[in-house]
């Protein structure tokens, strides 16, 4: 679905990402590892197209979408990221929130979406997580909890239907119990959307359970399975 060939990025003379190859296949779910630096941000952000390579070419379908900007990738590459306040505006309730969200890569429409709120949300996402999220509909988004805004942020990112969805650390500001519950929910949700998933993670042991795959970056060079 996805391939990466070749691919270098460097800031300066700072080489952050060395001869890339790989593919992203329907339905992987593959788990980002690396020490601090490693890459693994910029890696992300090479594949939803917020850094366009230095060197090297990536593919969507054999599609060379190398150069295709972040908006236009949007519409098929979700991106989470570790800071839910990348995601979401902390003013705006859970409601306007996911409403804006279902607008994605388009322009026009904001006034109209939030007016006609998209109830399927409510009763095919909410409801079946069974954490009352849907009783928080007209809650200022920035008073929910921490595991609440990412799990709200995460649903936000995939009401555009994407082929891949990337989590950057999502549970990074979580406890043990918010971050167990949180990749319960990455692993039924992103099963159940059939969407291939890439997640940069420091806690491997706990998210095993969720992946076909582990690459490992290393000084910019990544290891694949
Ligand atoms: N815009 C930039 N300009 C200069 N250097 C950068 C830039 N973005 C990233 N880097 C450098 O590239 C390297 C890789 O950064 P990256 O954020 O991808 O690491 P990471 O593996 O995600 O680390 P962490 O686990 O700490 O989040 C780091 O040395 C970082 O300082």
């Amino acid at each position: 679905m996805i391939k990466i060939e070749n691919v270098h990025v460097s800031f300066g003379e700072f080489k952050a990402l060395q001869q890339i190859n790989c593919a992203i296949n329907e339905k992987d779910f593959i788990l980002i590892l690396g020490h601090n630096g490693a890459g693994k941000s910029t890696l992300l952000d090479t594949v939803s197209g917020r850094i366009i390579p230095t060197q090297g070419k990536i593919f969507r379908n054999n599609t060379d979408i190398t150069t295709l900007s972040e908006a236009k990738r949007s519409q098929f590459i979700s991106r989470v990221f570790q800071n839910t306040h990348m995601g979401s505006v902390a003013t705006m309730t859970v409601a306007e929130n996911l409403a804006m969200a279902t607008l994605k890569g388009k322009i026009a429409g904001f006034k109209s979406a939030i007016k006609n709120f998209p109830e399927y949300i409510v009763e095919e996402t909410l409801k079946p997580l069974n954490l009352r999220l849907e009783e928080h509909l007209n809650t200022p988004i920035g008073k929910l909890s921490g595991g609440q805004r990412q799990i709200i942020t995460i649903v936000m990112a995939t009401l555009c239907d994407p082929d891949i969805l990337l989590l950057d650390e999502p549970t990074a500001a979580l406890d043990p119990v918010s971050t167990e519950n949180l990749l319960q929910f990455v692993h039924n949700f992103t099963k159940q959307r059939k969407m291939a998933t890439m997640m940069i993670t420091h806690d491997e042991q706990r998210a095993k359970f969720l992946a076909n795959r582990t690459w490992v970056l290393q000084k910019g060079f990544l290891q694949t399975e």
